[in-house]
């Protein structure tokens, strides 16, 4: 995908369905996100599938700021972006190796799908970025932003001491409205894997049974032996996504969240109102990113921009994978 060079977008959907893929349709100077693939007949292919609950409402158009300045206060738009990305692939994805908390990074291959999803999302207005503890999600957030069209410099917030709060601070307000502040929350985190981390996925399941360890890997209550369960992993993600990323939605304010498989799994089955049997066959792959419209209080799913073109890429699915990989 060619770099990000437009000058404004417009985030439209086609009614037929809101689960759609959305690739950039260029025309005189300006970005519309049209669909790509769709959840109709041939999509399968492509690895999207609609949820149930899917919407398909026609929204109006959101403009980006036509310029720097104007672009560095909260929107007064009765809309927000919010989009979510699963990091890219970290060396233990490679390895086959369950990873949970366990902080190692990306892939050479993960860099590259962080700076793909960053293209995807270059037109996208983002005010404020989340990210987990984990460095694969921070690099993640940190090479996509590289490739946003307003060059805005993602910025750490450090708060873990007063010292650290009080020796980051930034004295020049046009330096901060040329950031992005990125909040870090361990509470993001993947789901603690237990006893798991580290062992590899293949062999784990050839010990275990390929069934058993389905269900610790997708289930929602059951948690792998001394790890969290989705449950126990959405208990925390989904609390703080209601308690500090709502209201910044609510306030205007575009946010990106670069988290992992299972913290944004429990935050989209919250979005989508998916039952427990429902997340079970819910998947995301490394790098993709998912944008929701959030207008009237309410999460307005619109898939992943510029869809994905390869068998088996995903930002979201509900076929049901029982392979181990
Ligand atoms: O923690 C891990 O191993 C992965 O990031 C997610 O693993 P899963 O697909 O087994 O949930």
């Amino acid at each position: 995908m060619a770099a990000c060079t437009s000058q404004q977008a417009l985030i439209s959907v086609k009614p037929r369905c809101a689960s759609a893929s959305f690739g950039p349709d260029r025309r005189a100077g300006s970005v519309r996100f049209v669909s790509a693939t769709s959840c109709c007949p041939g999509s399968r292919k492509l690895g999207l599938v609609c949820a149930s609950n899917s919407q398909s409402s026609v929204i109006e158009p959101a403009k980006l700021p036509s310029s720097p300045e104007s672009g560095s206060n909260p929107k007064k738009s009765s809309e927000a972006a919010l989009i979510l990305i699963r990091h890219g692939e970290s060396l233990w994805n490679e390895k086959n190796l369950f990873t949970g908390c366990v902080d190692v990074p990306l892939t050479p291959k993960g860099v590259n799908e962080a700076i793909e999803a960053g293209k995807r999302i270059c037109n996208i207005p983002v005010d404020v970025i989340y990210t987990s503890s984990l460095i694969r999600a921070q690099m993640t957030a940190m090479l996509a932003m590289m490739q946003h069209r307003r060059k805005k410099v993602p910025i750490i917030v450090h708060k873990e001491s007063e010292r650290a709060h009080q020796w980051s601070q930034v004295y020049s307000e046009e330096t901060k409205k040329q950031s992005i502040p990125v909040i870090t929350a361990w509470q993001l985190n993947e789901r603690m894997y237990g006893e798991l981390q580290g062992l590899n996925k293949q062999e784990t399941a050839d010990l275990f049974g390929k069934e058993q360890v389905h269900e610790w890997r997708r289930s929602y209550d059951i948690p792998p032996p001394n790890g969290e369960s989705l449950e126990m992993c959405a208990e925390r993600a989904v609390s703080y996504f209601k308690e500090q990323i709502i209201p910044q939605l609510v306030s205007g304010k575009h946010v990106m969240i670069a988290a992992h498989g299972n913290s944004l799994r429990s935050i989209i089955m919250h979005l989508d109102k998916l039952t427990s049997q429902e997340v079970i066959s819910l998947e995301l792959s490394t790098g993709i990113p998912m944008l929701y419209i959030f207008k009237e209080g309410k999460f307005i799913r619109r898939g992943s921009p510029a869809g994905p073109s390869e068998a088996g890429v995903y930002a979201y699915t509900k076929v049901r994978v029982f392979s181990i990989f």
